[in-house]
């Protein structure tokens, strides 16, 4: 029998890889854009891990049920880390994902090669009734291109270079892309720690 597994983000990018990186575990993904009636969590944190903590508790809570958050974002060497926690939302509250890769270009425009570096973070957390939240935490380096190329993915993926591939982000195959990525990553390290989710102590 297929299981369920309820992801906490309203991302589209996000729920297509975790569908797909799901689905060989015979897991069916929900997310919150399957349930418009959760209220948003704001992410008041300044961190990664604090933002994976606040959503999952904050929709385990609402829904009285395991759910698991992912907050990421692109870290640049360049730019003292920026945009960082706030990748979604760099150029803008209508978090345009065209109008944030314009923004990191436009910024390092004098910035050489060698010192373009970068890094995709993610943290998932893991949050539930009766359980101590958890968080697995993935990176993938790399460095930002001077114009976009590729048409897959979402997000900075056109202009991010992956070493390890020596292609854009965007130019690798959905599968090759969960291979090789912070979210790729941290779920590898989730799915090997499952049995590491333990009860509360009040719930014991
Ligand atoms: O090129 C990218 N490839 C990726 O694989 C990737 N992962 C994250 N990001 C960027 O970081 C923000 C996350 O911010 P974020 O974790 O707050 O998520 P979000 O607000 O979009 O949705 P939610 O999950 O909070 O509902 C996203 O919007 C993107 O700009 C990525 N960009
Ligand atoms: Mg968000």
């Amino acid at each position: 029998m297929r299981k369920k597994v309820i992801i906490a983000t309203k991302n589209q990018g996000k729920a297509k890889e975790f569908k797909r990186m799901f689905a060989p575990l015979n897991y069916d993904v929900l997310t919150l854009l399957d349930m418009p009636e959760i209220e948003d969590i704001e992410e008041t944190g300044v961190t990664f891990e604090e933002n994976a903590i606040l959503k999952a508790e904050g929709v385990a809570n609402q829904l009285n049920s395991l759910v698991i958050s992912d907050d990421s974002g692109l870290v640049v060497d360049a730019l003292e880390g920026r945009p960082g926690v706030y990748s979604a939302r760099y150029a803008g509250e209508e978090k345009n994902d065209e109008a944030n890769i314009d923004k990191v270009l436009s910024e390092l425009t004098d910035v050489p090669g060698g010192d373009r570096t970068a890094r995709f973070y993610c943290v998932l957390a893991v949050a539930g009734p009766g359980i101590e939240t958890k968080t697995f935490a993935g990176v993938c380096e790399g460095e930002i291109l001077r114009e976009r190329r590729g048409a897959n993915g979402f997000g900075y993926d056109p202009i991010f270079f992956v070493k390890e591939k020596q292609k854009a982000m965007a130019e690798l195959r959905p599968e090759e892309k969960s291979e090789i990525s912070h979210r790729g990553s941290a779920l590898k390290r989730l799915e090997r720690n499952l049995s590491s989710l333990v009860p509360k102590d009040d719930a014991k």
